[in-house]
């Protein structure tokens, strides 16, 4: 084992997407606290996908602590087009990432993955045990393999050469600096733009996708990134935690609160042409809430915050359309 492998005090914290939501979010939550140096890197200073230049990159700046928030990363339709991008470009962020953290003896990792590494079939709420007990979901295949690979990577490391990298496993995330892109986004944000866009262009209804019975959970990113942070203080957190909110509802509840927020009174229609993907997913967060944490943001607010969030980008700069 490393001599010490607690989060060190003033150290060089390098977040790894930082342009992204979840890699903005961690900046933000980290931007006030005089013990970390944060470290950023653009895709056009350092390609992730280059094992050499991830290398290069530790070795010049030499960061005590990493998180992983940089992936390839869509909603059902951007991954059952693109599973070529989705695992290749995920595999490679996460094998570069974790290995040269340790080659260049970075003291502490955190791993993003996500819950649908979990089994399409396993029981709810999802336990972290569940996983690699079944087949995974078919729209989301790709990346959920390349996610299991890089907790794996993490897990090995640890049980090898007694580092501290250790991975968390969101649920659904939405909030600020999301990607709005009309196909490749996730549920959230695409609808929050199509409920948005009805309501101003004064049409009578809006299709959602699929049957709006499937299942899931969103967390804040404000949120995540506090919990990302209390895992990293953690002197002895389990390999990968869940993290999420516990609390789920159907694809049409979150339509109706959507619209509700925006201000859309029209008809909600669903296309059951489109793809349903897993039927539930919903997390098990009783090992963080044994670690001490809890979210904060319930989605009522969160989705209010959200879209005035939405409002200021599309003002500002435009809406980020990956
Ligand atoms: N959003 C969600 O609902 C969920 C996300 N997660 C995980 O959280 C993490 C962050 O997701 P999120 O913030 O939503 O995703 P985003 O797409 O918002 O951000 C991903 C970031 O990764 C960067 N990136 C991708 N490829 C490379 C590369 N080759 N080199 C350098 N940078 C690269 C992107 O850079 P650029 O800006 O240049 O494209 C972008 O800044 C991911 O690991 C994701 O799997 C987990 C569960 C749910
Ligand atoms: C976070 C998670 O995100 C992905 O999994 P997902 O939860 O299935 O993704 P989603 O947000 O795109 O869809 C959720 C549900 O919502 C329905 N739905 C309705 N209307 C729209 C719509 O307009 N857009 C989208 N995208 N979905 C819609 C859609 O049909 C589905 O039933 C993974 O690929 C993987 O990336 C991952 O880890």
């Amino acid at each position: 084992m490393n001599a010490d492998t607690s989060a060190p005090s003033n150290q060089r914290l390098f977040v790894a997407g930082h342009r992204g939501m979840v890699g903005d979010a961690i900046c933000r939550r980290v931007a006030n606290d005089p013990s970390i140096e944060l470290l950023t890197a653009g895709r056009d200073v350092v390609d992730l996908c280059d094992a050499e230049a991830v290398d290069q990159y530790y070795a010049d700046n030499r960061p005590d602590a990493v998180v992983v928030a940089a992936a390839k990363v869509g909603g059902i339709y951007a991954n059952s087009q693109y599973p070529v991008e989705f695992l290749s470009q995920n595999m490679k962020i996460a094998m570069n990432c974790v290995e040269a953290a340790y080659k260049q003896g970075v003291r502490r990792l955190l791993f993003l993955g996500s819950t649908c590494i979990y089994p399409r079939d396993a029981p709810q709420p999802l336990v972290e045990s569940a996983l690699l007990s079944g087949p995974l979901e078919s729209t989301n295949e790709a990346y959920a393999i390349a996610k299991i690979a890089g907790l794996k990577l993490c897990q090995f490391y640890r049980q090898q050469y007694g580092v501290m990298f250790h991975s968390a496993m969101p649920t659904n995330l939405y909030g600020p600096g999301d990607n709005y892109h009309p196909e490749n986004s996730h549920v959230l944000p695409a609808l929050l733009r199509r409920f948005h866009e009805a309501k101003e262009e004064q049409r009578d209804s809006v299709t959602i996708w699929g049957s709006g019975s499937p299942r899931r959970e969103f967390l804040h990113v404000d949120d995540l990134a506090d919990a990302v942070m209390h895992l990293m203080s953690a002197s002895h957190p389990p390999d990968w935690v869940n993290v999420g909110t516990g609390e789920d509802l159907t694809i049409l509840e979150l339509a109706k609160k959507i619209a509700a927020v925006v201000g859309f009174e029209g008809e909600i229609k669903t296309d059951p042409s489109k793809p349903d993907g897993t039927p539930r997913k919903v997390t098990d967060v009783s090992r963080l809430h044994e670690m001490g944490w809890r979210h904060e943001i319930d989605l009522d607010r969160g989705l209010k915050q959200t879209y005035a969030s939405f409002l200021k980008e599309e003002a500002e700069s435009g809406l980020r359309q990956a």
